[in-house]
């Protein structure tokens, strides 16, 4: 019997996805059981199909997670990839970006212990671009002073106006990782990935054609190769939109808030929520004061929105 080879998956779409051998070839594989379901990101040990049954693959099984960032909606899990050294959320001074679909996708790095870091393009759309930047204040200063005690990076990037400036700034924080890239329809996700994967276009089509055989068309998770030595990766992931924490307690939240973990010990009542109990140290730190250790009242509002939002009973 043949050993079962080591792959990782490049793409996924529905049930079956696409395994990269070491040798760089791609082949479709589907899940030998339910157990064998892999994601982007994820290593497997698959095998050849036998002798005249077509060119796909089985994933035999799913090698041990590093870590698993996913989003869970009312209905239905849905993960996004595996064994991520980061996440990069791309937003924009337009569209206007929502600072709780940020918050949301800051919360899911934290639950998986992924760190985070948020770029704001669209640099060269001045006033927008200063309103945004601002909004940003809490995320550009949370966790201290000091770019190494930032609890995130912030940069602000001008893909389609100053790409090869943007693209070394970016390269730094992302060579021989692996990076999850997430923002709302419009920030600019394609632009960044055209700039940083060359072939982004070729290895697309690649992929759709190996997935395509009469039955789809697109990939909805895929993973990028952002240099020849494919030590550099960047996969995109649609689905920012419909972004759901429902695989978090309520009581997750606050650990998960860099700014309100900070305070969430000092409080008077263990158990405390945070959102009205009286010798709350997170809401004393609320307000329009501006500090590294302050709570802006919009994180707070969020933050129990979110509490409300996971508070509802499950289903
Ligand atoms: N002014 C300006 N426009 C930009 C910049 N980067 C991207 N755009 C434009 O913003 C629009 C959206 O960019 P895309 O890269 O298609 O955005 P996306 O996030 O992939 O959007 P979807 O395809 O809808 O998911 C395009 O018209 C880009 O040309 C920038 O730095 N400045
Ligand atoms: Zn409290």
């Amino acid at each position: 019997m043949t050993a079962d080879a080591e792959g990782l998956v490049v793409a996924s779409h529905g049930r079956h996805c696409v395994v990269e051998s070491s040798d760089g070839a791609r082949r479709i594989c589907h899940p030998r059981g339910k157990k064998a379901q892999a994601v982007v990101g994820d290593r497997v040990l698959w095998r050849m199909p036998a002798p005249g049954q077509g060119d796909e693959g089985t994933v035999e099984r799913v090698l041990p997670r590093r870590n698993l960032f996913y989003r869970q909606d009312e209905v239905r899990s849905k993960s996004f990839a595996a064994n991520l050294d980061q996440v990069l959320v791309l937003v924009a001074a337009e569209p206007v970006f929502s600072e709780s679909q940020l918050t949301r996708a800051l919360i899911a790095a934290e639950a998986a212990g992924i760190p985070a870091l948020i770029a704001l393009n669209k640099s060269d759309l001045v006033e927008p671009f200063t309103r945004a930047w601002e909004r940003l204040w809490p995320y550009r200063h949370m966790g201290g002073d000091g770019d190494a005690a930032h609890h995130y990076r912030v940069l602000p990037l001008s893909l389609t106006e100053s790409g090869e400036v943007d693209r070394q700034a970016l390269m730094p924080l992302l060579r021989a990782r692996t990076t999850l890239v997430l923002g709302p329809s419009g920030a600019g996700k394609s632009t960044l990935v055209n700039l940083l994967v060359p072939g982004a276009a070729a290895q697309t089509g690649e992929i759709s054609q190996a997935l395509n055989s009469g039955r789809h068309t697109t990939t909805s998770t895929q993973l990028y190769w952002i240099d020849a030595g494919r030590r550099t990766a960047l996969i995109d992931s649609p689905g920012f939109q419909e972004f759901g924490l429902r695989h978090l307690a309520p009581t997750d939240l606050a650990r998960c808030m860099p700014d309100i973990a900070a305070h969430a010990g000092e409080c008077r009542f263990y158990n405390c929520t945070h959102l009205h109990e009286p010798g709350c140290a997170v809401m004393a730190h609320v307000g329009d004061a501006r500090g590294a250790q302050a709570v802006s009242p919009q994180r707070h509002r969020i933050y129990g929105e979110l509490f409300a939002e996971l508070s509802q009973s499950r289903y």
